[in-house]
Order: C-alpha cells, then sequence, then structure tokens
C-alpha cells in the first residue's frame, strides 16, 4: 500500500496579516512534485484561514488548529466543524498536545472532536504524543495507544485521517526525536492499528512526526519506513523552499512516469529569512 507523503505546517498563534502574505506568496512560488506525489497542507490561525485559502496555489491545502467538538450554538469563542466546511476549509488539526496540556483537553474529548469533524466531512490530522516524564518512566507506548483508543472508540472508517505523531519533549525545544525513536514509536501505532483498527487501516493510514522538524534533519526522518510525512512548526513559519530530493527523481519512472512505489523523501531548505521579520 502506497501512502501518499504529507506535509503539514502548523503555524499556531502567529503572523499578521502581511507576514501570512508574504509567506504563502513564498510558498506559491515553491517547486515541489505534483500534489498526487506528496499532500502540502497549511494551517494557519482561525482569522487568516479565508485570506490563506483565497491566496494559496490550489495544490496545496488548508487545516484549521481547532475546531468545537459538536454541533455551534452557544459557545462563546468556538468554531464549529460546520463552519469550516462552510469556508471550504478540508482539513482539521485536533488533540494537539499544546492544547491536551494547556487546555486540559482529554483523550475522550479529542476522540469525540475527532469524530465529529469527519461526520461533518472534514479531513482530520490527529495528533498524539507523550511527554518527557512519561517517555522517561516507559510508557511512552502505553500513552499514545490509550490517545489513539479514544479515536478508535468513536471512530470506524480511518480514510480521512493522518496521525500525527508528536513528543511533547521534541516540540519547540529543538530537541527532535532520533530517526529511530520516531521509527519506533511509529511502527508500534502501526502494529496498534493492525490489532486494533485492521490490516487496511494499518497500511493505508498515514502516521507523521512532528517535533522540531527542519530542513536539516526531515531527510534521515523521511527515510523511517514507517514516517509518512511531518507536521511542522517552528520551521514552518520560516519562508521555506520546499524540495523533494529525487534519488533519482523517486516518484518517476523512465518513462518520466510517477512511481508512487519510491520513497519521496522531502527537505525543507530554511531560508535565512526568518517569517516574522519585516522586509
Ligand atoms: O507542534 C508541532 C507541530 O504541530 C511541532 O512544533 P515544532 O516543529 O516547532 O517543534
Amino acid at each position: 500500500m502506497v501512502r501518499k507523503f504529507f506535509v503539514g505546517g502548523n503555524w499556531k498563534c502567529n503572523g499578521t496579516i502581511e507576514e501570512v502574505k508574504r509567506i504563502v506568496a513564498f510558498l506559491n512560488e515553491a517547486e515541489v512534485p505534483p500534489e498526487d506525489v506528496v499532500e502540502v497542507v497549511v494551517s494557519p490561525p482561525f482569522v487568516f484561514l479565508p485570506l490563506v485559502k483565497s491566496l494559496l496555489r490550489s495544490d496545496f491545502q488548508v487545516a484549521a488548529q481547532n475546531c468545537w467538538v459538536r454541533k455551534g450554538g452557544a459557545f462563546t469563542g468556538e468554531i464549529s466543524a460546520e463552519m469550516l466546511v462552510n469556508l471550504g476549509i478540508p482539513w482539521v488539526i485536533l488533540g494537539h498536545s499544546e492544547r491536551r496540556l494547556l487546555l486540559n483537553e482529554s483523550n475522550e474529548f479529542v476522540g469525540d472532536k475527532v469524530a465529529y469533524a469527519l461526520s461533518r466531512g472534514l479531513k482530520v490530522i490527529a495528533c498524539v504524543g507523550e511527554t518527557l516524564e512519561q517517555r522517561e518512566s516507559g510508557s511512552t507506548m502505553a500513552v499514545v495507544a490509550a490517545q489513539t483508543q479514544s479515536i478508535a472508540d468513536k471512530v470506524l472508517n480511518w480514510d480521512n485521517i493522518v496521525l500525527a505523531y508528536e513528543p511533547v519533549w521534541a516540540i519547540g525545544t529543538g530537541k527532535v526525536a532520533t530517526p529511530a525513536q520516531a521509527q519506533e514509536v511509529h511502527s508500534e501505532l502501526r502494529k496498534w492499528l493492525h490489532d486494533n483498527a485492521g490490516v487496511e487501516v494499518a497500511s493505508s493510514t498515514r502516521i507523521i512526526y512532528g517535533g522540531s522538524v527542519n530542513g536539516t534533519n526531515c531527510r534521515e526522518l523521511a527515510k523511517q519506513l514507517d514516517i509518512d510525512g511531518f507536521l511542522v512548526g517552528g520551521a514552518s513559519l520560516k519562508i521555506f523552499v520546499i524540495y523533494l530530493i529525487k534519488q533519482p527523481e523517486p516518484w518517476k519512472d523512465q518513462n518520466n512516469k510517477q512511481n508512487a512505489n519510491d520513497k519521496v523523501i522531502l527537505v525543507m531548505k530554511i531560508k535565512k529569512t526568518n517569517f516574522s521579520e519585516k522586509n
């Protein structure tokens, strides 16, 4: 089963109109392989979603960073899945550790959100990951399995879910999981899916890695068998160029046709210019 490589940029709570316009203009000029080879999704804060959607090239997609757990109504400050659908936003990130930890979102709440968003037709990037304390106490797999179980409890069809493994200790710390550490959890997660959600789900669900991914470390990470892409935070706030390294031209055969069996390796070359710097 070929899993299309997935690259997400999570801008978190950052940006101004000017900065957003600048990074979108930059992305629009980036040379990337066709969308049937790599899926690129950027996730700006809610207020910039319409702007980004209107300016972004059509082969890239947009994701919200959260949505409400059920139908909208008297829930001040929340954004409903229906509103995202109404705006034509195809993706939503749910269960990010910053929301789990800072806003006390429980496994069950995240599972409910994932199920509701899917039921409205959204595609979901569902995040799981352990804290440093949990890793050091040897409970990494138990933690990510429990987080994934809460989703599996509510969801039968995994077609529109991308699972993002984001170890909390690697987020925004510059302390990236080694390719072996990441691969170990990814393969365990795939095994978990196999045992609990079925063979098909295990082989087709993309499991992407997030946590201090940058242009230097992403290449080795991408080579790992069970790493199907990235959810990039800080580095996606820089003006960056996306390169897919052709080894040689892995997505094409001799007749210049796409060969989806080859692993696509992504490298983001971070330019010196920072997203938040003014021109
Ligand atoms: O949280 C992340 C993506 O959702 C990762 O953030 P960093 O890449 O800044 O570590």
